[in-house]
């Protein structure tokens, strides 16, 4: 996750500052990890220490500032010579979306594997949950991946901003590559196509342009809504199109709206982007929206508590690209501020984005910050373990489930798999400390405000060391 933060953070960094200095300054730096709310940065030497302090701390305490960190930190810690040596081979750690048009060399070499082409690693068929929004689409990627040409050809796949259509996309393009080395997979946004064909025309390379469009075995055209209104571009991807269906290739095509939709596109091409299957990709229904979140969380290695997706799930409907950005904003967030998983830090961490959501407390919101305070797995909290260092912990959840929620004793009980007595000496325990035992107080006062709406987050990171 930290490596995530980082990214976001360089991101930014690189939004404000020259391209000069980025690559001179922030190129070398490395992350060393997120410790504490804080973000620690390995740099090469003391003088480059010095200059980081002087001259960017601010923006990247701003920097942070934008992924929610309440009180953002940042330290420098010079690398030793030889790990930095070590280090200096890493790739950028901001790996670009998906690059335009990156040619391999070995792709004119029969019969040997073809390395995946532009495709993003992370958009394949494993990693696509499907749901009543998008099976007939997943269906007919399926279909075509395993008999390309001959299932349904073109595939036209359209859609609202963020609904998966690249992903389907790309998905067959790996299928292809994977389970028929030597068989060309092109993937180009129509803006690249676009781009391509002009570049050609002034260099005079159409011969290569056509070679190249017109000998793959599998041709993904994305947003090809951006045909509308260029007409030398359509022309040359009509006869694209043509070359490829004659000979039985595979294309699809991916558009936010379905072929007769699009102004502007000449009947000719409307016509052929109607001959094989059109489908669509609907916004995500909430069950598959938690679902894609928990697969994100699992793929990224974070362990979020359930309850903590659904309320991201609740609050982002319509986009999946945004339903994955919050749930990044909720790592971050939680990460920066040093504060474990809890719905009321996910609704602080997105507030600023989305409608702000009242959140009630649940006896489980109570059991996990308490476990998280002491360091311990909230099932020992809740089990029946009873040593010292998890019955006190264990008081505590009884007491502040009893004064933030509206659970009766015997409810209380039920939830640790005790009877309504062990709870109510449990409250009478702590009330009767807390007068006495000032760390105690201390901590019910942060757990309290930590749990309830974390208006004083700042206060909490002040009060973090006991
Ligand atoms: N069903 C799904 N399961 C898992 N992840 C998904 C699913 N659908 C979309 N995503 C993820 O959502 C993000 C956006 O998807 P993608 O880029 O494919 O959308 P798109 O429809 O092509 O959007 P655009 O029209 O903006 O290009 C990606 O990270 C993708 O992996």
């Amino acid at each position: 996750m930290s490596q995530e933060i980082w990214t976001d953070v360089l991101a930014y960094v690189r939004k404000n500052i020259s391209e000069v200095e980025y690559h001179t300054w922030f190129a070398p730096v490395r992350l060393i990890g997120v410790e504490q709310g804080a973000l620690v940065l390995g740099v090469r030497n003391s003088f480059a220490q010095e200059w980081f302090r002087k001259h960017y701390l601010e923006l990247l305490e701003d920097a942070l500032r934008s992924l929610g960190a309440e009180q953002p930190q940042v330290s420098f810690q010079v690398l030793p010579a030889a790990q930095d040596a070590l280090m200096l081979p890493d790739p950028p750690p901001a790996p670009p979306p998906v690059p335009s048009n990156p040619r391999s060399t070995q792709r004119s070499v029969p019969n040997l594997p073809v390395p995946p082409p532009n495709l993003n690693p992370k958009y394949i068929f494993e990693n696509f949950v499907v749901g009543p929004n998008n099976n007939l689409a997943h269906a007919a990627a399926l279909a075509v991946a395993e008999s390309p040409g001959k299932a349904y050809n073109p595939l036209f796949i359209y859609g609202d901003v963020g609904l998966g259509k690249t992903h389907l996309m790309h998905a067959v393009g790996h299928y292809m590559t994977e389970r028929y080395p030597g068989k060309r997979v092109e993937y180009v946004s129509t803006e690249s196509f676009t781009n391509d064909l002009i570049n050609a025309i002034r260099d005079d390379k159409m011969t290569q342009f056509r070679n190249r469009y017109r000998s793959v075995d599998l041709l993904l055209v994305d947003d090809i809504q951006f045909l509308a209104g260029k007409e030398r571009t359509q022309e040359e991807f009509f006869h694209t199109f043509n070359a490829l269906y004659e000979s039985h290739k595979q294309i699809i095509l991916s558009s936010d709206r379905p072929p007769r939709e699009i102004q502007t596109l000449e009947g000719r091409l409307r016509s052929r982007f109607e001959w094989g299957l059109i489908t669509d990709i609907q916004s995500p229904e909430y069950e598959t929206r938690v679902a894609i979140l928990k697969m994100n969380a699992e793929h990224n290695r974070i362990n979020i508590p359930q309850d903590v997706l659904e309320l991201i799930a609740r609050q982002v409907t319509a986009n999946i690209r945004e339903l994955e950005g919050a749930m990044m904003r909720v790592v971050a967030f939680a990460s920066l501020n040093n504060v474990p998983f809890s719905r009321a830090v996910a609704a602080k961490a997105l507030s600023h984005v989305f409608t702000p959501i009242e959140i009630k407390v649940e006896m489980k919101d109570v059991l996990r910050t308490v476990a998280a305070r002491y360091n311990l797995a909230a099932e020992l909290v809740r089990g029946a373990g009873r040593m010292r260092e998890v019955v006190v912990p264990r008081q505590i959840a009884m007491y502040l489930i009893r004064d933030l929620t509206s659970h009766s004793l015997p409810e209380i009980g039920a939830f640790f798999g005790r009877d309504h007595s062990t709870v109510m000496h449990a409250i009478s325990k702590v009330t009767d400390n807390l007068g006495k035992d000032a760390e105690l107080t201390l901590v019910i006062d942060h757990l309290k405000r930590q749990l309830s709406g974390l208006d004083d987050l700042e206060n909490d990171m002040q009060d973090s060391h006991f």
